[in-house]
């Protein structure tokens, strides 16, 4: 059984289909990789499937049990994080007392610091003054320490330093390998495929591929036809 199965799922935005008939599995222990240009969707499929925007056809599983029609905040609860655009950190606590109010009952702040000892080091700082790499490995650490079965993370790399971003692609691999599934929308295509077991790719609003990464990766000019479609055949 995957962790989180999505069927034929729609979403509108402003009365349109922005995303339409989308089928995507997430399964503990992988990492499923989301890519697709600028404007694809894929922001707006996550949020459909979390529920910060309603959806308007198919369905949403979560470890079974259908929440399709369930608010954010009770996905949230039954075990969906997600780690949202921006590095929304509360900015005048610090990096610790971030991770204390997400905190699950039976998780500990250890599990954090494993993943980012960075954060150990920053652990008193008011967290608004950690850089951007730090910050975006705080939202990942918060969601980890709710204790979720499925961690959605979106653009994670916009705006950071190569070295910063591979540091992520690491963290995001070992965070996989601990059992949790996640879903990993990326824009350094190559990099997510490298780390990712399934592949997806979204051209406006549409799956235009599933597969495994290392399929893909080893094919730029299909991933580049698939982004593109015969607009990418025209300018190449
Ligand atoms: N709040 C909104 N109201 C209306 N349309 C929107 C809204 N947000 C996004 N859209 C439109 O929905 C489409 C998909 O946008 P979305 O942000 O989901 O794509 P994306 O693949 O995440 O792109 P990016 O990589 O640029 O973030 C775009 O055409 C966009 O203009």
């Amino acid at each position: 059984m995957s962790a989180l199965d999505v069927k034929g799922l729609v979403v509108n935005r402003a009365g349109i289909p922005v995303v339409r008939g989308i089928d995507l599995v997430a399964r503990a222990g992988e990492i499923s990789v989301l890519l697709g240009s600028n404007g694809a969707g894929k922001t707006t499929l996550l949020e459909g499937i979390s529920g910060v925007i309603p959806t308007s056809g198919g369905s949403v599983t979560l470890d079974g049990a259908n929440v399709t029609r369930a608010n954010a905040g009770f996905k949230a609860r039954a075990g969906l994080a997600h780690v949202e655009q921006g590095r929304t950190v509360f900015a005048e606590m610090t990096t610790e007392e971030n991770l204390q109010v997400a905190l699950h009952p039976e998780a500990r702040l250890d599990e954090a610091y494993g993943l980012f000892p960075e954060l150990l080091q920053r652990r008193t700082i008011k967290s608004g003054m950690l850089s951007g790499g730090e910050q975006q490995m705080l939202v990942i650490a918060r969601a980890l320490v709710g204790r979720p079965k499925v961690i959605m993370i979106d653009e994670m790399s916009a705006g950071l330093a190569p070295v910063v971003v591979s540091r992520l692609m690491a963290a995001v691999r070992k965070l996989a390998d601990t059992g949790v599934a996640v879903v990993l929308v990326e824009q350094f295509a190559a990099l997510a495929l490298a780390i990712g077991n399934r592949a997806y790719v979204l051209r406006r609003g549409q799956m235009v591929y599933e597969g495994e990464c290392a399929e893909l990766a080893k094919d730029s000019a299909r991933l580049h036809h698939l982004y593109l479609g015969d607009a990418g055949d025209a300018a190449a």
